[in-house]
């Protein structure tokens, strides 16, 4: 095994994940927690208000006050045995509004209170365009009540407070959704290039292979890395390389498909995942990129090649065996003398034996750096 390959080795599947290596996992780790607090929490200051509303003769309003009782045990049970919950929390709020509601309009300031932890716990229960009509329905269902029950100053002060909670609370959801998506972002993709980044790979490669196992859906896997780069850096400085390498990865999102993903997995090599593309179709597509890479020289005149290796994913395999036949196919092509592709046999150890070679195979096998390298890069690129 070269340095490369032990740097792409892949960890065995069946380490157990103590947190979640995954960065949309862990959000969703994150959301599901807010969601089982929120439930839990509520469950423990609504759950004597039943007995309570029972007692002085509200049945109605014990009856749905039970009904958010029974929502929040059921949502909490299910968060923790099966890691989901229905509806996507959606009936805490709807439950939560309508009890505010209903028990200020038969207790008065008593029932009030509530209202102000039922605006927040939309904020964080629903989507925030969906919080945000909703809540603005409630202060106005509220402003109603408050008109028709308590003084016009109590009136004034509840809906002007009720508003106010509104929007400090849909300001901070707002705030706390960017803050997620940004470092879901930082964390899955690669900032100089914009690929994604490792963090997705064992779980996009092995959607992949269910789609393989459950319908037989065939997918492809492109090793793709340029060949001497180390010469690009040593001659033209490692901010040339990194302009280099971002219009590679320019290059190749510009031909590939929406639904195709491409990665950065190392320095100078990315991969490309191409669903529902046999091998025959991930060579010919292999092939133009090579192309698309060699063809026309990076700025001035930087000419740069690439090596590639194909793998169709095969029934029963496991994401890191087809990711290893990948790179065994790739290592081989940088073998035979680089700018070529090798497709990847279907144990992995052999690559099929003649299907070898890029559009320019005609190039002297094992192009030296200075021919890879021709041209000083000069402007923007
Ligand atoms: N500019 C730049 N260089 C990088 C980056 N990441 C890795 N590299 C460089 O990429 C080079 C990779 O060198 P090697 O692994 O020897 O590979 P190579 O020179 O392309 O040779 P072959 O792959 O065998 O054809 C090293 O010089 C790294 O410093 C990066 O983000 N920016």
């Amino acid at each position: 095994m070269n340095k490369k390959q032990q740097e792409h080795a892949v960890q065995p599947e069946t380490t157990p994940p103590t947190t979640p290596s995954n960065p949309t996992l862990a959000v969703l780790g994150f959301r599901r927690q807010i969601v089982y607090h929120l439930h839990f929490w509520s469950l423990v200051a609504v759950a004597p208000l039943v007995m309570i509303q029972w007692n002085q003769g509200h049945r109605l309003l014990a009856g749905l006050l039970l009904l958010f009782c029974v929502n929040a045990v059921t949502v909490i049970a299910l968060l923790r045995w099966r890691r989901t919950y229905f509806l996507q929390g959606r009936l805490f709020p709807l439950l939560a509004v309508t009890c505010a509601v209903y028990s200020t309009a038969i207790n008065g300031h008593a029932g009030l209170y509530w209202a102000y932890p039922a605006i927040a716990g939309g904020f964080f229960l629903l989507p925030l365009r969906e919080a945000t009509i909703s809540n603005i329905v409630f202060v106005m269902a509220m402003a109603v009540i408050s008109f028709l029950k308590f003084p016009e100053a109590d009136f004034w002060r509840i809906t002007f407070s009720l508003g106010l909670t509104g929007v400090f609370v849909m300001v901070f959801a707002w705030l706390v959704g960017r803050l997620q998506r940004e470092l879901t972002l930082l964390a899955t993709t690669d900032p100089l290039t914009g690929c994604l980044n490792r963090s997705q790979l064992s779980d996009i490669l092995n959607r992949h292979i269910q789609m393989r196992e459950r319908y037989e859906r065939v997918s492809s896997l492109v090793l793709l890395d340029l060949d001497y780069f180390k010469s690009i850096n040593d001659r033209w400085g490692h901010s040339t390389g990194d302009q280099v390498l971002q219009q590679v990865a320019g290059r190749l999102r510009k031909r590939l498909r929406e639904s195709d993903r491409l990665f950065r997995i190392g320095g100078e090599e990315f991969m490309l995942v191409l669903p529902e593309t046999r091998l025959r179709d991930a060579d010919e597509l292999a092939r133009q990129l090579l192309a698309t890479i060699s063809a026309t020289p990076f700025g001035d005149g930087i000419t740069v090649t690439a090596s590639a290796g194909i793998a169709e994913v095969q029934q029963g395999e496991t994401w890191s065996v087809w990711l290893n036949r990948a790179d065994q196919a790739l290592y081989s092509a940088k073998n035979q003398g680089r700018n070529r592709l090798v497709v990847a046999g279907r144990t992995g150890v052999e690559p099929i034996a003649g299907d070898v070679a890029g559009d320019s195979a005609g190039k002297p096998a094992g192009n030296s750096a200075s021919d890879s390298v021709s041209n000083s890069l000069s402007g923007p690129c």
